[in-house]
């Protein structure tokens, strides 16, 4: 089967990170997860998350890291993980497709309801929290 790659932008700030929960309209309703998108054919990852996240978030942002990309098999296609460390460096928080969202500290993180292949992005951001944050 393709592996969908597809970019995910952990967006820090004052100590925590932002999370966005998927619409009832969306794959996967109702899961948190980092916003991002799939990648379109030809395009970098990076320049894909700046996109995907104006798009859905109406908000600018800088790469600053990257994290251990995940390959995770849902029932129906396998999808490839590109975490981004980011800051938000303009524009306000309006949202176009999901239900909402928040801004996380570390002992909250786990009490949401994720998207599955997000867990081991969660675990690693966790064991790195003090020098990314
Ligand atoms: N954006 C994002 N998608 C995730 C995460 N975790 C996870 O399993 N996914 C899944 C949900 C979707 O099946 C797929 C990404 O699709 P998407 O719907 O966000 O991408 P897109 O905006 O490009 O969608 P579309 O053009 O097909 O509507 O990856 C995550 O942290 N962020």
């Amino acid at each position: 089967m393709k592996i969908i790659p597809v970019t995910c932008a952990i967006i820090l700030q004052d100590g925590k990170v932002l999370l966005a929960q998927r619409s009832e309209s969306m794959d996967l309703p109702g899961k948190w997860e980092f916003p991002g998108g799939k990648l379109e054919e030809g395009e970098d990852p990076e320049s894909c998350l700046i996109r995907e996240i104006k798009e859905e978030l109406a908000i600018d942002i800088r790469v600053t890291a990257t994290l251990t990309p995940v390959e995770f098999d849902y029932p129906t296609k396998t999808i490839r993980l590109l975490p981004f460390v980011a800051q938000w460096i303009g524009g306000e928080i309006d949202l176009a497709e999901h239900a909402q969202y928040g801004w996380y500290d570390q002992n909250q993180l786990f009490s949401l309801d994720l998207a599955p292949a997000d867990l081991p992005i969660l675990h690693e951001l966790t064991e790195k929290w003090i020098n990314l944050v």
